[in-house]
């Protein structure tokens, strides 16, 4: 063959400033890109094989090696796919890659933000000079009497072939890295950048240093394989030991038996598992698979709750696995990762075109080989396919949850306190979810108990058949009489009013993250005859002891009396008091606020605005059948203005926390009064 030589369509001016930009990201993608061409060459070759072109040998054992060479500053890509010939060379390396490279160029030279780059497709081969000045490939291609091939470039625009010297089939590229890049020529940094691409590869990989001394292990030598490479066999003769047996007597004991081993070379590990589990059918998984896979790929130790095998070939081709973390919502950031494959290769974490936004804090792989990747990101919003699978990979998601909630009520639950905020974040992102999820989304109550809305609205005495029916726009003028649900979202600072419904016989539910807020304005908006409110809402009529006619003017004039007192030791003279008889006996005093005003307050709270003093201070309700109510309702008494203070702080307390100046008065007067118990 004689040497050629050529010049590429690109110059290195315009190529190598993007290409370096491209470095900066991914610049470990090149490993990627090389090992997968390696893997399309196997395939291909055992496609040939199986279409009766080429025989393969009885031995071959498909492979892909990677040799790191510190002192060389090399980096070779073994493949024993099949090879190609000088003509395939010069049409698929230095036409269509190197082309590939000039429109990549063409596409991408205007764009500036990485985004608008997605899994790098369509770089390929020409990615190894991201971190090579010279690139060789010696190949060899499987055709009867090829002539092995010898590329070589230098500067990734000029390029000299040749005949090479290869003999088996298959290709090498080795990679002269450039000073910028020896970090790659480490082993472990380049274990790291396999393990992070190529962990699943459908083909063998093998990484090895260079001239390292060889490593050897001793088996038994029932377990030697015939792939094994025998140092020494080792015969180990039975160990005894003397011992005194029960009558004192000295005696022979064997304590380890006589072994046959075997020194052998070490055998290489792959560093793909080439038969992942979520290609396999989930009937034969089992669960401590699907434990030990979570383990190995995400590295988290915490058992996941469960997890969704997706497994599909129609309308489109998708795999992969879903798990549901174990969340600690106070000390954890909720960040999922769902990494993304195609045929195995990775792509990326988290893009977020595929994996809809709220599913994005589970932990999972997804394997898609229909997916378009070599597109840029703006496209990918725009795709239908595209927003299909994140359709679809929803739906899934939520025949399982609601599944679950028919079949495995018991599981469901006890998963509740942990899937809620995340469940309910789909609701607010996406209808469809929120549909689908209606019936399965849970309620606990202050027993505990986990119930459906519909459980729940008939706990409460209401009509779960309207749940059936989606919201209809009421007439004009219409009102619509509302069933109200209390809610609960601090157990201890609400306490208070939790014992008062206790002890009336009423329910409430539990809301224990910031999710439920907006949660329950959707489901207000999509039932507007359903309302929520705080426990500290209001006071309710079935609270309350009615008022004879005969008493209300004296009632009424207890009131303001109690009212201008208060007001007056509290030195609050815009406070609302209002004056109840509460069935309650062992409450005095209680700060309630419209459930309006309460949400009003939040979402100034939310956009920064609560120090404009515009948050709305709740009203204090007083129980005239109290003592200590009765007491200041008396003549002005010696202690009048330390209970006002007292009862007003009490009731202020389980409604929010008191400011440190409140808390400091608070304790204060707390010793103030045991002080009065013991004159
Ligand atoms: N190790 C190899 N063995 C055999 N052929 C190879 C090998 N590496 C590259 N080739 C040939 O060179 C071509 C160009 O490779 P390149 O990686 O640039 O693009 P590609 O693999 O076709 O596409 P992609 O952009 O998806 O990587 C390949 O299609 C293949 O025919």
């Amino acid at each position: 063959m004689t040497i050629k030589k050529g010049n590429l369509s690109i110059s290195s001016e315009n190529i190598f400033p993007i290409i370096k930009k491209w470095v900066y990201s991914d610049h470990d993608i090149f490993v990627r890109e090389l090992i997968s061409n390696g893997c399309d060459a196997i395939t291909k070759l055992k496609k040939l094989d199986m279409m009766g072109e080429y025989r393969l040998a009885d031995d071959y054992r498909p492979k892909i090696k990677v040799l790191v060479s510190p002192e060389n500053k090399t980096l070779k890509f073994l493949d024993n796919g099949l090879g190609m010939t000088a003509e395939e060379v010069e049409e698929y390396i230095t036409q269509i890659a190197f082309s590939g490279a000039t429109e990549f160029l063409e596409k991408y030279k205007d764009k500036t933000t990485e985004d608008d780059m997605i899994g790098h497709f369509g770089l390929g081969f020409y990615s190894a000079f991201m971190v090579a000045d010279e690139v060789e490939i010696h190949t060899r291609s499987y055709r009867e009497n090829a002539t092995p091939v010898l590329w070589k470039s230098t500067s990734g625009t000029e390029y000299e072939m040749g005949e090479g010297t290869r003999e088996e089939t298959g290709t090498q590229i080795t990679l002269y890295l450039n000073e910028d890049s020896l970090e790659f020529a480490n082993e472990y940094r380049m274990r790291e950048v396999i393990e992070k691409y190529c962990s699943f590869m459908p083909v063998e990989i093998f990484l090895e240093k260079e001239g390292a001394d060889p490593e050897y292990e001793v088996i038994d030598a029932e377990e030697e394989k015939e792939t094994d490479t025998v140092i020494e066999r080792i015969q180990e003769e039975a160990k005894t030991e003397e011992q005194e047996d029960e009558n004192g007597e000295k005696k022979l004991v064997e304590v380890s038996p006589a072994k046959n081993q075997v020194k052998i070379v070490k055998r290489p590990v792959s560093l793909s598992d080439t038969a992942p589990l979520w290609g396999k059918h989930p009937n034969e998984c089992s669960e401590e698979d699907y434990l030990n896979f979570y383990r190995k790929v995400f590295l988290d130790y915490k058992e996941p709750l469960f997890h969704i095998h997706l497994n599909m070939d129609y309308p489109f081709n998708l795999k992969g696995i879903l798990y549901f973390p174990r969340i600690n919502t106070e000390y954890d950031s909720i960040e999922g990762m769902i990494k993304l494959y195609n045929n195995q290769v990775f792509i990326a974490d988290n893009i977020k075109e595929v994996i809809p936004e709220f599913l994005r804090v589970l932990k999972g792989v997804i394997d898609c080989p229909d997916l378009p990747l070599n597109v840029s990101r703006s496209a990918l919003q725009n795709d239908g396919f595209v927003n299909k699978i994140a359709d679809y990979i929803t739906k899934k998601v939520a025949d399982k949850l609601t599944g679950m909630c028919k079949t495995k009520r018991e599981d469901y639950e006890k998963y509740w306190d942990n899937i809620s905020p995340f469940i309910k974040f789909g609701c607010l992102k996406d209808e469809k979810f929120s549909d689908k999820m209606k019936d399965a989304i849970l309620f606990k109550n202050l027993e505990g108990n986990y119930l459906t809305l519909k459980e729940l609205v008939e706990a409460l005495g209401g009509d779960p058949q309207k749940l059936e029916k989606e919201a209809e726009e009421p007439k004009e003028g219409e009102e619509t009489e509302k069933f109200s649900i209390s809610y609960v979202t601090d157990e201890i600072q609400q306490s208070q009013y939790i014992q008062m419904f206790k002890s009336q016989g009423k329910d409430a539910v539990l809301f224990g993250h910031n999710i439920d807020t907006p949660f329950v304005t959707q489901l207000e908006q999509r039932f507007p005859w359903l309302s929520f409110q705080r426990i500290d809402a209001e006071v309710a009529g079935d609270f309350k002891e009615t008022i004879e006619e005969d008493e209300k003017e004296s009632f009424a004039k207890l009131s303001e009396k109690l009212k201008e007192i208060f007001r007056k030791e509290l030195g609050k003279e815009q406070l609302d008091v209002q004056v109840e008889r509460l069935k309650d006996e062992k409450t005095a005093s209680v700060m309630v606020l419209s459930e309006q005003s309460r949400r009003m307050q939040e979402m100034m709270k939310m956009y920064g605005m609560a120090d404009l003093g515009m948050g709305q201070e709740g009203s204090l309700i007083l129980n005239a059948n109290h003592p200590l109510v009765q007491y200041v309702s008396k003549e002005e008494g010696e202690h009048t203005a330390l209970i006002c203070r007292q009862l007003y702080d009490l009731a202020a307390m389980a409604h929010k926390p008191l400011s440190p100046e409140e808390m400091t008065a608070f304790v204060q007067r707390s010793n103030e009064i045991l002080l009065l118990l013991t004159q």
